[in-house]
């Protein structure tokens, strides 16, 4: 049997022969393989059973055309995908993202980091990620129906309550999943279970919308309160103005943190004194706008282009809520420079490796995107059980649940990095707590 060392580096040889044009899904593998040597050594069964060999080669792949018509009478193609990475510890779960960067990578990245995730909020659910490089930018409302419909048409044929189950992403919310819904019906009949994040006149669940900024606060307090410090009172930078940011960012005002700034993908605005939650709703949510408009409507704010990693201000949180590598190594210096005690991340992958590394050297306390957004799919697979069961419970019972899956999650990282003396090393925890309980099932359910 191979040492670990080995193990490990002839994998990830493996995976730059195989997938050579994957940087995105190599960046994710490869931490995590690195992280989780101490649980090699502790476990070498899960060497002599290649368990990793299995985790990083999805159990399924799905590419497909995505054919549509816009409002003036153009076909267009676009390519549908839909990784189903990991089963062993429930049915695939996890959203689909139309942005016209995602590609295999991306989405094998995203459906990667899905299965540790999962695994954390310690409900039954495997990984799996899909979406478009279909740009919802600038769509009308039609158009983007008659792309949901049409994407739904092929994606119905691999998806089921208890096989896989989509939900939101980055351009995937309400309306979209509304129209993928309403065409999965048509085919197949109404079946409450095929997606979640829906509507709540027909099996959507209370707290969902909210869920993934929400629980990154609860997360957040959870950390922060173990370092025996508070919110209250803390400056907070927050990228992104979609639905994780919307949602931390009143979160974390409720907990009496100012945060500064918002942004999307052209740039940011930077409000010292403190960012307006319901003027960043009605942008973003009603207008659909860009959030430059946001600089003019509220005198005190600024707009800038470019990445708000980049502004120079003294602040104390980060909390990454917009894609993936938006920082990078000198921005995470300048996060030290300014006086940053702690990163969580809403995103997916927000943080480079670099960037990573610039953290751990100083000290910045870091809670990895697998165990702080953690809170979506959470409440997605609460989504999952009132469906089962045909109800529907109390926004407060499904907060209550979320706020408790958080802390947990967070109890159970803890618990990983003083088993392995870790050091504070969150990102390590949270994939070996991940990891140990799709390993041990998968080891149970022998080479499949
Ligand atoms: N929606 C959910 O429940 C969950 C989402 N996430 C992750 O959170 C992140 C945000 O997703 P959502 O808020 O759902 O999407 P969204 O579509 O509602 O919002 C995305 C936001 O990020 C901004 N953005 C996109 N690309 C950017 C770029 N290159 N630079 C700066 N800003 C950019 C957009 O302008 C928008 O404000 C993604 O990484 C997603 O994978 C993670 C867990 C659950
Ligand atoms: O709610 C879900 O199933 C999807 C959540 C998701 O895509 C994520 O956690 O990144």
């Amino acid at each position: 049997m191979a040492d670990v060392e080995t193990y490990i580096k002839d994998l990830k040889d493996s995976i730059i022969k195989r997938d050579p044009n994957q940087p995105e899904f190599q960046e994710a593998a490869f931490t995590v393989l690195d992280t989780l040597k101490p649980v090699l050594e502790k476990h070498p069964e899960y060497v002599k059973n290649n368990i990793l060999g299995s985790l990083v080669e999805p159990e399924r792949a799905i590419q497909f055309r995505v054919p549509w018509q816009d409002d003036e009478g153009n076909f267009h193609i676009n390519r549908g995908f839909r990784v189903q990475f990991n089963s062993a510890i429930g049915p695939y779960k996890g959203g689909l993202r139309l942005h016209p960067s995602v590609n295999l990578s991306i989405v094998k990245f995203l459906g990667f980091e899905q299965i540790l995730k999962n695994s954390l909020t310690g409900l039954p659910i495997g990984g799996g990620k899909g979406g478009s490089d279909f740009n919802p930018k600038g769509k009308s409302d039609s158009e983007i129906m008659r792309f949901c419909q049409s994407f739904m048409t092929e994606l119905q044929k691999f998806i089921g309550p208890d096989l896989d189950v989509p939900a939101g992403d980055i351009g995937v919310g309400g309306r979209e999943i509304g129209y993928l819904f309403g065409q999965y019906k048509r085919l197949n009949g109404f079946q409450g279970g095929i997606l979640t994040g829906k509507g709540l006149q027909y099996g959507g669940s209370l707290a969902r919308t909210e869920a993934t900024g929400f629980g990154l606060i609860y997360f957040l307090n959870a950390l922060i309160k173990d370092q025996k410090d508070t919110l209250k009172g803390k400056t907070v930078k927050i990228s992104g103005a979609g639905n994780v940011a919307i949602y931390a960012l009143q979160k974390a005002q409720e907990n009496g943190a100012k945060v500064v700034t918002v942004s999307d993908s052209n740039g940011y605005v930077y409000d010292p004194n403190g960012i307006d939650l319901a003027t960043v709703k009605q942008i973003k949510e009603v207008e659909r706008g860009r959030i430059k408009e946001y600089a003019d409507k509220i005198s005190t704010a600024e707009y800038h282009e470019g990445s708000v990693w980049d502004l120079d201000i003294n602040y104390d949180i980060a909390l990454p809520c917009a894609t993936q590598n938006e920082i990078n190594e000198d921005q995470a210096k300048l996060m030290v420079k300014d006086g940053a005690k702690y990163i969580a991340e809403g995103a997916n992958m927000p943080s480079n490796t670099d960037a990573i590394a610039v953290y751990k050297q100083n000290d910045i306390i870091y809670g990895p995107a697998k165990a702080a957004n953690a809170g979506g799919v959470a409440v997605s697979a609460l989504e999952m059980s009132q469906n089962s069961e045909r109800l529907s419970w109390t926004f407060d019972d499904v907060d209550k649940q979320l706020k408790d899956i958080m802390e947990d999650i967070y109890q159970k990282i803890a618990d990983a990095d003083a088993e392995y003396g870790l050091n504070k090393d969150y990102q390590a925890g949270a994939n070996i707590a991940g990891f140990e309980k799709v390993a041990k099932a998968m080891l149970a359910q022998g080479l499949v």
